[in-house]
């Protein structure tokens, strides 16, 4: 059997729309979904145990040291549910290749699980007659995490329930950004509970989540200046509470000339729109020369989810 090369995207959220918190401990959202030419790669070739290896892509500077390389590594538990599906062994040595920041936001624990779930089904399924159909994996993403269906659909996609179920949304044009990462990440669920304790302490309830009009005409018209004006994330609070200095780095963007400014999801990656490629470019520069970000990185969206190369 040949290896099997998958590689992935990171993402950023447009909009993320927090609903309350459920008895599951987890939130409702209005999740929209971009996927951006930051990729990981995953290559799958049979071996005689699990094995993950983790390395940083050629040209990253992108920080592996928290990447654990046993089964804490989400493509750890997608071989090894590929392989519970197909009453296969999880014999396959998965070799990672980084250049999503680690904890920053950008999914890239879930890009690479959704790059093993396919590398595997492509090494172990029967091509001739598949188990495990596209929506098949879907499923199985979406019990290794909210963000992992997502990695394989890529492109631009609505996101409800915990940010699983998705629907495609229609864009017209390219979009670039510029993100500007941080030194240390943040922890998902330490932002999503943050975001709680300040709903609690300004009282009130906490409304469900709807999808902005606003920004999908946006994103049907391709107009970056209208999208950026359109660019919510209801964790940014809890992002900046945890991190103040994440402020600074927003300020900076806009000061800049970025048309729009975000935290990506929860963070602390900050994301900037800009109206086309030498303007990201443009804007890249400076915020290096500004010093408040530890990399920054440019990107384009949407591009496909996870694919065999
Ligand atoms: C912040 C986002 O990246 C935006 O796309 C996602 O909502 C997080 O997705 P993820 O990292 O795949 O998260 P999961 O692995 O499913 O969940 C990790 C933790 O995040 C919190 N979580 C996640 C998704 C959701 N809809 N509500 C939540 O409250 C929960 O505390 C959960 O225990
Ligand atoms: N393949 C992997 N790559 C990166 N981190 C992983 C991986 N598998 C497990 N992890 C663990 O998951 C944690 C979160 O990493 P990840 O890069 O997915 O964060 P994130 O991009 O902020 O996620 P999200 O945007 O989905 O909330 C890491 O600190 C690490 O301990």
């Amino acid at each position: 059997m040949n290896p099997v090369s998958v590689r992935v995207p990171a993402k950023v959220n447009l909009q993320l729309g927090v609903g309350p918190l459920r008895d599951d401990g987890y939130h409702d959202l209005v999740n929209v979904f971009h996927a951006v030419s930051l990729f990981d790669e995953v290559t799958a070739e049979p071996a005689d145990e699990l094995r993950i290896t983790v390395e940083a892509a050629p040209g990253s500077r992108v920080a592996i040291g928290g990447v654990p390389t046993g089964d804490g590594n989400l493509a750890a538990r997608a071989a090894r549910l590929v392989a519970e599906r197909l009453g296969a062994a999880p014999r396959v040595a998965l070799r990672i290749r980084k250049a999503i920041p680690v904890a920053g936001g950008m999914a890239g624990g879930s890009a690479d699980a959704a790059a093993a779930l396919l590398a595997c089904a492509r090494l172990w399924d029967d091509p001739a007659a598949p188990a495990l159909a596209p929506a098949d994996l879907l499923n199985l993403g979406a019990r290794l995490g909210s963000d992992v269906p997502f990695a394989l659909l890529g492109g631009t996609a609505v996101g409800t329930g915990r940010g699983e179920r998705l629907t495609a949304a229609t864009v017209h044009g390219t979009f670039h950004w510029v993100f500007a990462t941080a030194d240390g990440g943040l922890s998902t669920p330490a932002v999503y509970a943050e975001c709680d304790r300040i709903r609690a302490a300004r009282g009130g309830g906490v409304p469900e989540p709807r999808e902005s009009g606003a920004l999908m005409a946006a994103l049907a018209a391709g107009d970056a200046e209208a999208l950026s004006a359109a660019l919510t994330n209801d964790l940014q609070p809890a992002a900046l509470a945890l991190r103040p200095s994440l402020r600074g780095v927003l300020d900076a963007g806009r000061d800049l000339g970025a048309l729009g400014a975000l935290v990506s999801g929860s963070g602390p990656t900050c994301a900037f729109l800009a109206a086309d490629a030498a303007g990201a470019a443009g804007l890249a520069d400076a915020l290096d020369r500004a010093g408040v970000a530890a990399q920054t990185l440019t990107a384009h969206g949407p591009v496909p989810g996870a694919t065999v190369i």
